[in-house]
Parts: structure tokens; C-alpha cells; sequence
């Protein structure tokens, strides 16, 4: 028996998603995922705000090739804080297939950093969901930015729509490539020609080094599963057509705190095509970009 229980309402990845009637461009890359433990080997960290179930590194590279992937970037999920062992054995365990999103303290050293990259972390997380983590302070933040600018590694930031405003200036002043999770999470009620989602693309637009996943309809989409997540469609198309060099796409697995469904892996990648109507398109964003950001050398 394991030494972690999943919080109460916690919902276990899809045990048998569909095969994808689309099928994604040679080398294609889930650029957003994670992995769970297992936590008797690589236990959650005690600050963590849930409980996940075990998603292995093992079943994630089973869902990449069920999916017809071929990579993975693996971001640090908060219920694993600032220990990157599981990431980092995910990596070593990747034959090169794989790349990281770290979460580091300030105190890191520069030796502790050369082993992350080493193991193929390529950057960091600035997570300000305020339900998954105490936000560093600002200045411990610039500091982990400036220590990483010599690795060449990007920042990726993770925030509400309705923070933005009050976040805006200290992301624009970021010296590296800045990666968005999940379009900056707009409210889809919301017009995508509107305020809230307008202030989201003119940051895309006012700073070239910022970057955009457009991933997760399953966590944004008010319609869900039934509708198809098709009110997300319109955000995510917008960014994918107005800055094809700065996109990526993920899956999000194993899918954490979702609490209303767990969606089919298989189906989000039928949505491709819907986000990224042309193949060149699609090319851009499984392909190139992610290739660009993670495996340059
Ligand atoms: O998987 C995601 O990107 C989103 C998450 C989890 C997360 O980011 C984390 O635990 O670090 C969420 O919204 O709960």
C-alpha cells in the first residue's frame, strides 16, 4: 500500500483513450506534461496543495506512442515543490526523448542547475496559480532569471487571465524566452476580441521572446466534453494564426485537479487540426517550435 492517498475528489487518468483519427507529423512533440512519482520512490513534496495518483514515466511514454508522438517536455507539477527527482529521472530515462521545466528555489547553485541541464531541463516554472502555490517573491524570481539566462533557458509562467494586469510588468521585464501555459487560462465566456483575452495577445505582440502553449481546452472549456471544447477553439486558433513560430502544444497528462471529467487524450489531439487548420501550421507547432525551444543543440 502506498504512503500516499489521492485526495478524495482526485480523478485517475484515462485508462483507455481513443486512437487519434488525426495523425500528428513525424517527430511531433507533447510539449506539456508531467509526471506523478511514484510516490513511494520519488515522494510529493509536503508544501504540495493536492494529492495526485501515480502518473510514471513509464505509462507517459506509452501514452506518447498510443497517441503517435514521438517527445515530451515534462514541466514540474506543484505536488512535487522544488524536488526535481522524478523529472530528472524521467529525462535519464528518455533515450534524449524528453525534455524538462525545472522548479528551482533561489538558493539553487550553479552546480545544481549544470546537472538540471545536463539531465535535459531546458527551464524553469513561475507558477502563480494561487490554488497550486505560494508565489515565490518577486525578487527571488528575478534572481532564478538572471541565473538561468546562462544556460539559455526560458522561463515558463503560469497564471490566471485576471492576474495579468498586475503581473504584466514584471513578465515583461524577464531577460529570457518567456513560454505562457495554456494561453494565460482566458475566460472563453469572454469575446477573444475582448479585453481580458485582447491584453493576453498584445503581450504576445508588444514582446517578441514571449511564447504561448495553446493547450488545455479541457480546463478552460465551459461546453466540456460534449460540446467538444469547441469555445475554446476560437482562443487558441487566434494565437496559432497570429504567431505560428510561437506556439506549442500539449496534452497536459495525466490531467491534474480536473474535477468536473477526465478527458480522452486521443480526442485532444483531434482537436489539432480545428487550432491549426493548415499542415504547414501544424507542422510549426509540433514540430519546428518545440524542436527550436527544447532540442536547439
Ligand atoms: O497541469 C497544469 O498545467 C495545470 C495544473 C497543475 C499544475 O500546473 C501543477 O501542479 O503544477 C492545474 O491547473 O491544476
Amino acid at each position: 500500500m502506498s504512503q500516499f492517498t489521492p485526495d478524495a475528489d482526485w480523478l485517475h487518468w484515462h485508462q483507455s483513450p481513443s486512437v487519434p483519427g488525426y495523425k500528428a507529423p513525424a517527430g511531433a512533440v507533447d510539449a506539456h506534461c508531467h509526471v506523478f512519482g511514484p510516490g513511494d520512490q520519488f515522494p510529493f513534496a509536503p508544501e504540495r496543495k493536492y494529492t495526485p495518483c501515480d502518473a510514471s514515466r513509464d505509462q507517459l511514454w506509452a501514452l506518447r506512442d498510443h497517441l503517435g508522438f514521438s517527445r515530451n517536455v515534462i514541466v514540474q507539477a506543484t505536488c512535487h515543490g522544488a524536488d526535481n527527482r522524478a523529472l530528472v529521472d524521467a529525462l535519464n530515462h528518455s533515450n534524449g526523448l524528453a525534455r524538462g521545466v525545472a522548479t528551482v528555489k533561489a538558493s539553487i547553485t550553479d552546480e545544481e542547475l549544470d546537472a538540471l541541464h545536463a539531465a535535459g531541463v531546458r527551464g524553469v516554472r513561475f507558477n502563480f496559480v494561487k490554488r497550486l502555490v505560494d508565489a515565490l517573491p518577486f525578487d527571488d524570481l528575478t534572481l532564478i532569471a538572471e541565473r538561468i539566462k546562462r544556460l539559455g533557458w526560458h522561463i515558463v509562467i503560469y497564471f490566471e487571465a485576471a492576474e495579468l494586469p498586475d503581473l504584466y510588468d514584471f513578465f515583461t521585464s524577464l531577460p529570457t524566452t518567456v513560454v505562457v501555459d495554456h494561453m494565460g487560462r482566458p475566460d472563453v465566456t469572454k469575446p477573444v476580441d475582448g479585453e481580458e483575452f485582447g491584453l493576453f495577445l498584445k503581450l504576445l505582440e508588444e514582446n517578441p521572446n514571449f511564447w504561448s502553449k495553446v493547450s488545455c481546452p479541457e480546463r478552460l472549456s465551459i461546453s466540456g466534453p460534449d460540446g467538444g471544447y469547441l469555445d475554446v477553439v476560437p482562443f487558441a486558433r487566434t494565437v496559432v494564426e497570429r504567431f505560428p513560430e510561437r506556439v506549442l502544444w500539449g496534452t497536459d497528462w495525466p490531467h491534474p485537479n480536473m474535477k468536473s471529467h477526465m478527458p480522452d487524450d486521443g480526442k485532444l489531439v483531434d482537436m489539432i487540426p480545428l487550432i491549426a487548420p493548415t499542415e504547414a501550421l501544424q507542422h510549426k507547432l509540433l514540430v519546428e517550435n518545440p524542436m527550436r525551444l527544447y532540442w536547439a543543440e
